[in-house]
């Protein structure tokens, strides 16, 4: 068991010293593969240059001997390396905020524009001014909610333009912002 033993094939040799295998049984041979004296096939009678009496037809046109030669040959040389480096990105950038604006200078930097035309009565107040006497200016309700930054309450104004109406105020943790110095900073919301 485990051993593998190779099946001694017959050969036989003919009259120019060509020795041929023989596969198959004597009795009904199957196909004859003619090799050289040195155990080589023979170039001489391989199936390649017999085929003209092979039932599967060739797929090189007649009359043709030998094989063509590989098309790598006239493949175009590749160059791998770079005449220029490839085009930057900002020059693209560049060119199309300068469409944009007219110049290639980009916008200066700064808080973007909510709202480009904002009516009266819709902007939001962002002046962070109201820690100092805030409960003289507003009267500050119960929370009606609640985010990252900070916590929003209803309130109440009590003078000034905002008097007698409701006004949401959010109330920032001093934690989240690095503007006022107390623990809170309440900021007025319409
Ligand atoms: N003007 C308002 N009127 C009524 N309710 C409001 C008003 N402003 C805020 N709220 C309520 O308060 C909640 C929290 O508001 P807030 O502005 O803190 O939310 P946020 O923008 O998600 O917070 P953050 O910016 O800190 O993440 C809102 O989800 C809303 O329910």
């Amino acid at each position: 068991m485990g051993q593998c033993y190779g099946k001694t094939v017959p050969t036989v040799r003919d009259a120019d010293g060509v020795i041929t295998d023989v596969i198959g049984d004597s009795d009904h041979p199957l196909q004859q593969t003619p090799v050289s004296s040195n155990n080589l096939p023979s170039v001489k009678n391989t199936p390649a240059r017999s085929s003209a009496n092979s039932p599967w037809p060739s797929p090189y046109p007649h009359g043709v001997v030998g094989v063509t030669p590989s098309p790598a040959r006239s493949t175009p040389r590749r160059f791998f390396k770079r005449p220029f480096p490839p085009p930057s990105p900002a020059k693209h950038i560049k060119a199309s905020l300068a469409k944009r604006f007219g110049h290639a200078k980009p916008p200066a930097e700064g808080p973007i524009p909510e709202d480009e035309t904002p009516e009266p009565d819709q902007s939001l107040d962002k002046n962070f001014g109201y820690n100092k006497n805030f409960g003289a200016k507003f009267e500050l309700g119960k929370e009606i909610g609640r985010g990252h930054f900070g916590h929003t309450c209803h309130a109440v104004g009590k003078k000034g333009e905002l008097k007698d109406l409701p006004v949401a105020v959010k109330i920032i943790s001093k934690t989240k912002t690095s503007i006022s110095s107390s623990s809170t900073t309440p900021r007025c919301m319409r």
